[in-house]
């Protein structure tokens, strides 16, 4: 059993690693004005920073995500056990209850937001950060790992100051979760035929595009979110999230909002396809 556990989170992992290097290249193209596009980033990591540089922050997501996924996906079939008081074998034999469906991830998106603000936020620090690696004679850069970069931000701005864009976190994942959940148990219900076992390709398919969707939606908030982040390190330049999503718009057209939209769906098929795969497979192995 442990072994299995093992492989299933390691599938997970290995989404997340694939994932990484688009999620930099987003978050840098989101925050900062330095980049003309996609491949002006890229080229420009790789030449300061070499391949590493797209891998910076990476290690508290893939230590966290089993617990951010965990609190994701057991909030949301313990509250869609309240709400429907249908267990998960009886569901297959009844259409789903989108109602419920929506309602329930989105109370898992709600408590997740607040489990990954911490997480999240060290990430996109860490990944911002585009001096190359230290070397002596090189000034290091301003945090030198996850834990150091936790410690300099309790230092620096409080305990509080790790909970920074914790509400456009909560904002982006609270609807973008319910129908991130919507689209996947509407598209499995679609694809699998009456009375049958859904599939492990359909779990990819549906698991995939659960993904996209749900970020195209979320791809606004989470400019915003990423700004609110980095917001601590320029001190101040928002006075909340009304005044950062106004400002963005003003000075950079409304076209800010969609930055990283690519990106976001480029890596959202793969991470979420695997994502539903493994949830299923631990489900069935465990019930
Ligand atoms: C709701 N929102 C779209 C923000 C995220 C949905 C998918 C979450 C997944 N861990 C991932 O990283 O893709």
């Amino acid at each position: 059993m442990h072994l299995v556990l093992h492989e299933e989170e390691g599938a997970g992992a290995a989404g997340l690693i694939l994932g990484h290097p688009l999620d930099t290249v987003k978050v840098r193209l989101q925050t900062q004005n330095v980049y003309r596009g996609i491949v002006d980033c890229v080229i420009k990591t790789y030449q300061r920073e070499s391949v590493l540089g797209f891998f910076k922050g990476m290690s508290f997501p893939i230590c966290s995500v089993a617990v951010v996924n965990s609190v994701l996906f057991g909030t949301y079939s313990n509250s869609l056990l309240l709400l429907s008081s249908t267990s998960h074998q009886d569901r297959k034999a009844q259409p789903p209850n989108y109602g419920h469906i929506f309602v329930a991830g989105s109370i898992a998106g709600f408590v997740q937001a607040y489990c990954l603000a911490p997480f999240d936020l060290i990430k996109v620090r860490l990944q911002n950060q585009t001096e190359p690696r230290a070397r002596p004679g090189v000034a290091p850069s301003h945090y030198r790992g996850p834990l150091h970069c936790a410690r300099t931000i309790l230092r620096e701005e409080g305990p509080r100051g790790l909970f920074r864009g914790a509400w456009a976190l909560v904002l982006r994942d609270t609807p973008s979760l319910g129908l991130y959940f919507l689209t996947y148990e509407g598209l499995s219900w679609w694809l699998t035929s009456d009375g049958k076992e859904r599939g492990s390709a359909t779990m990819l398919v549906a698991g995939g595009f659960a993904g996209i969707i749900s970020w195209v939606v979320a791809t606004p908030l989470d400019v915003v979110k990423a700004r609110m982040q980095m917001d601590g390190l320029k001190q101040q330049e928002y006075r909340g999230l009304l005044d950062c999503m106004v400002s963005s718009a003003r000075q950079e057209g409304p076209g800010v909002f969609f930055r990283g939209l690519t990106l976001n769906s480029a890596r959202a098929f793969p991470v979420n396809a695997v994502t539903f795969f493994s949830y299923e497979h631990l489900l069935r192995f465990l019930s």
